[in-house]
């Protein structure tokens, strides 16, 4: 790890003498830059949001998988200009080869399903740990885990309303509402049909959905160049930020007219998700492009209705992205849902619980200390009755065990040996009443 300035301590014998001072640099005990410990309390707290990832991919009977963290760079060698490869956590492995920490899902799953050629439709999901190299002067996490729900080889609207109920879903049982949070919904058809009006050629089609996507968030002169190598001037901007700008489908349709396969769809699409009961949390938004370069259709993002967070979650239809790595053209939808954002909500709502103190069932002790076996067979006992126990390891005093069995959220403590010991009883105390009772070991 990282070490910082040098200290010194007197020398042991072992270390060249008596006393003599030796320098002994202090590890410095931070996680590298960008990247999170998950200590008791946080790790608590994942495995709750976690937990719900889970929840919801069951219940909409989705199969989980899992991939290596590392993958061969090749799979994020897109040339779009997307900021996820251009920050690539990438390096040359001992025998050459060039390796990269992954930054997203949807590849290494490109990948399994191209190998294992499973029979589609499939519904997969994963909730992997992503890396990014983000130049460390904007201080941004480097990593995040981030539930990944996917449906391949579904053609129809169903697919992405399917996993945008999930969504919603997931939302409804963290306790958020539809006046928390929105889902932004638009179709990347629309500026398809656009820039091929435009004699704007399909090859180009992926990167100038980055590139709209970044008029998001800089001024176009940052992006002006970028613009014009794609044979894009300002006045075909302004026409593609005038659809852009469209506040309605119907708006939309003036546009590109009614027959529209962006129209078309997003109508289709809207109608199936007010039968999923969720359209109060869609926001149609002809402004949304998303900045992965596969994505071919259909594209959403969920957003905090204030404003203050990034995007919560975000996703869309990627139909070519299979071609890309050189296999058939394979429908595909899915989104990536991270855990640093919806977090940072919950709280500003007020609804993240308290993961500070683990809990356990029962926290067990003999009054003679660790030797005292009836302790240990009062353990096995609890726990062979599913209980939750910790067993005090050290021969303790009985006020240090009720405040150790108070700081880990015991429920109850069981003290065996002393006077009760006697008579083969233990004593059972309620960590919550207070009530203490003696209780046969036998009827633990
Ligand atoms: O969503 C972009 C992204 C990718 C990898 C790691 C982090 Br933090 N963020």
């Amino acid at each position: 790890g990282r070490r910082s300035a040098e200290v010194v301590r007197r020398g042991k014998e072992e270390e060249g003498g008596e006393g003599k001072k030796v320098k002994v640099e202090k590890l410095d005990v931070k996680p590298p830059k960008g990247t999170r410990d998950f200590p008791p309390s946080l790790s608590r707290q994942q495995t709750w949001l976690f937990s719900h990832f889970h929840a919801v991919s069951k219940s909409y009977g989705f199969s989980h998988y899992d991939s290596p963290i590392l993958e061969s760079t090749s799979l994020y060698t897109r040339k779009a200009g997307e900021e996820v490869t251009e920050q690539l956590y990438s390096f040359l492995d001992k025998g050459g080869r060039p390796v990269s920490l992954r930054p997203e899902m949807t590849p290494s799953l490109a990948r399994m399903v191209m190998g294992l050629k499973p029979t589609l439709p499939i519904k997969w999901y994963s909730i992997p740990q992503c890396w990014r190299y983000e130049r460390s002067t904007r201080g941004r996490r480097r990593e995040h885990y981030q539930w990944n729900v996917d449906i391949w080889g579904v053609e129809g609207e169903a697919a992405e309303a399917e996993v945008l109920a999930g969504m919603v879903d997931l939302m409804r049982s963290v306790g958020l509402t539809s006046d928390d949070v929105g889902i932004k919904i638009n179709s990347r058809a629309v500026l398809r049909e656009v820039t091929e009006k435009m004699g704007i050629g399909g090859d180009k089609f992926a990167s100038v959905c980055v590139l709209v996507d970044k008029l998001e968030k800089v001024p176009i002169e940052a992006i002006e160049g970028d613009l014009k190598d794609l044979g894009i001037g300002r006045e075909v901007v302004e026409e593609l930020l005038t659809v852009l700008g469209s506040k309605t489908i119907d708006d939309l349709a003036e546009h590109v007219g009614e027959e529209s396969e962006a129209v078309r769809d997003l109508r289709s699409l809207l109608r199936l998700l007010d039968f999923h009961g969720v359209s109060d949390w869609m926001v149609f938004d002809a402004s949304v492009v998303r900045g992965l370069s596969y994505y071919t259709g259909v594209v959403f993002e969920a957003f905090d209705r204030t404003g203050n967070l990034r995007a919560i979650a975000g996703g869309g239809r990627y139909d070519g992205l299979v071609e890309t790595y050189g296999g058939e053209r394979t429908p595909a939808v899915g989104f990536g849902f991270g855990d640093a954002v919806i977090v940072e909500l919950l709280k500003d709502k007020g609804l993240l619980p308290d993961f500070e103190r683990g809990t356990v069932d029962y926290c067990v002790a003999g009054v003679e200390g660790p030797e005292d076996g009836e302790a240990v067979r009062a353990a096995g006992i609890l726990r062979g009755k599913g209980m939750s126990v910790d067993l005090v390891l050290e021969k303790r005093k009985m006020k240090w065990v009720f405040k150790h069995a108070d700081r880990i959220g015991a429920r109850k403590v069981v003290i065996t040996g002393g006077e009760e010991g006697e008579r083969g009883e233990c004593i059972v105390k309620d960590m919550d009443t207070g009530e203490q009772v003696a209780v046969k070991l036998g009827e633990l």
